[in-house]
């Protein structure tokens, strides 16, 4: 006794003598799981006659393939940008940005443009790349050719997964028996079971694929620094992405309008905060003034960025004047103007601290430097002097890593009387920021950081977790 499915396919397969399993999942929009079991068991029953297994190769346009379609090859969009025009080298590599060397390579290699003092020559004035036309044959469905398949591979523009299809034949429809539901003690003893069919289990069919609900490993990672800190007796804190410029910078000992504010570039937001603490601007602009000899502005300190460390959320824990002992840290991203390539975004990640302890001094600093370390699985850690307007004495802390040597991590110092004494904070104090984001390449073996952040469910799922 076949089952619905059963009938259904055996049906098919019937009518057109000879089919494929491709055939049988497009026609009857059928799960490729359920299909192949049962012309498994179709095969075992008799019903029909499996041909030949065979490996085929499931071609898919990839997110590139799909962006370029939409927003244009690098060399189609060289073409249009030259206009039948020549331009300067420079001009075109400002407007092409990363996509630069690409069009150029490309554009190149299909003689459609020429290089001459500086300045590009196009040969066409209109260009439509191969590639676009093959990849629509693949959109219509249409066949290609090897040399074609190559192509697209070499671009990156394609996905391809193995795929198994089976070929078969019909031999012939079952008898009508009725089939046993449950076998009973009767049926046994008086040999009535013997009129009936058993259907065999299919030990060897594979279950549908369900995928299970995972976290994203980027987000596994960061909960795993957060029980590493935890685990050392630090509360987590946080605070928003968008900050006055008074943490990120002025409460940190950083001058206004200075170079020395530009320990690195922040992203400007427009609109100003607000800050009651009358007592803790006053401090902030004394200890400012006296030192580093300008007049302070309010104005400029209520200013709003992107924040770029999370040592700004250090400084709003300092803000709340807290006493000795007080261990806290966070977690969160940072946002810096920078080239996106395949090591830097314009956000990333930072694991920031802070202690203050009645006796906390330097060597203490690097022993917890240390212990936090070893929690994130990096053994050997040592230190180079470095600067931070906001620390004295600085370091930056290199971890060893295997096949890579020493890699910087993170920096980290003693406060400066000049942070710490605004807020009311009289014992010593030490703070540190790690970029987290680079220690997850590391240990999750991601060579791209955009990786990182991936949305690419297919390519989440198929991530093994190895932490
Ligand atoms: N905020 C610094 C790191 C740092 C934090 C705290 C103390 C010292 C250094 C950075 O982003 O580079």
């Amino acid at each position: 006794m076949l089952s619905e499915i059963e009938f259904r396919i055996l049906n098919f397969i019937k009518e057109k003598v000879n089919t494929s399993s491709t055939e049988i999942i497009a026609s009857l929009n059928l799960p490729k799981s359920s299909v192949f079991s049962v012309i498994y068991h179709l095969a075992s029953e008799g019903y029909i006659k499996i041909i030949e297994e065979k490996k085929i190769q499931d071609i898919e346009i990839s997110d590139e393939g799909k962006k370029r379609l939409n927003e244009g090859f690098p060399e189609e969009n060289l073409i249009n940008i030259l206009n039948g025009k020549s331009l300067k080298i420079q001009e075109i590599k400002q407007k092409l940005g990363d996509n630069f060397e690409i069009a150029i390579t490309w554009a190149k290699k299909r003689n459609i443009i020429k290089i001459e003092k500086g300045e590009m020559i196009p040969l066409t004035n209109s260009f439509i790349s191969p590639e676009r036309k093959i990849l629509e044959k693949i959109e219509k469905g249409e066949m290609i050719t090897d040399s074609e398949l190559q192509l697209l591979r070499s671009r990156n523009l394609i996905r391809e997964k193995e795929d198994k299809e089976i070929i078969v034949e019909f031999l012939r429809s079952p008898e009508v028996k009725s089939s046993l539901i449950f076998l009973t003690p009767e049926l046994l003893k008086n040999g009535e079971w013997k009129k009936y069919e058993f259907k065999e289990y299919n030990v060897t069919a594979l279950p549908p694929f369900v995928p299970i609900g995972k976290k994203h490993y980027f987000r596994e990672f960061i909960e795993k620094a957060k029980d590493v800190m935890i685990s050392l007796g630090f509360s987590e804190v946080s605070s928003d992405y968008v900050e006055m410029e008074f943490y990120n910078f002025d409460m940190l000992f950083q001058p206004q309008d200075h170079p020395a504010r530009e320990i690195h570039d922040s992203f400007i937001i427009s609109g100003k905060g607000r800050i009651s603490d009358k007592e803790l601007l006053n401090n902030v602009k004394e200890v400012h003034e006296k030192w580093w000899n300008y007049t302070w502005d309010v104005n400029n300190a209520l200013r709003l960025v992107m924040r770029s460390q999370t040592t700004a959320t250090t400084a709003r824990v300092l803000s709340t004047r807290p006493k000795a002992p007080t261990r806290t840290f966070t977690i969160g991203k940072v946002f810096r103007p920078d080239a996106i390539d395949a090591t830097h975004l314009i956000e990333f990640h930072q694991l920031d601290g802070l202690i203050i302890e009645k006796d906390f001094n330097f060597k203490k600093l690097l022993g917890v430097l240390k212990e936090i370390f070893k929690g994130l699985g990096i053994t050997e850690v040592k230190f180079k002097p470095a600067y931070f307007p906001f620390t004295e004495p600085s370091v930056e802390v290199y971890g060893l890593i295997e096949k890579l040597g020493w890699v910087e991590m993170a920096g980290a110092g003693l406060l400066r009387p000049e942070v710490s004494e605004p807020a009311g904070v009289n014992d010593p104090a030490g703070a540190w920021g790690i970029g987290l984001d680079r220690l997850a390449m590391l240990f999750l073996n991601v060579k791209d950081i955009r990786d990182l952040y991936s949305e690419d469910i297919e390519f989440l799922r198929n991530r093994k977790v190895d932490i």
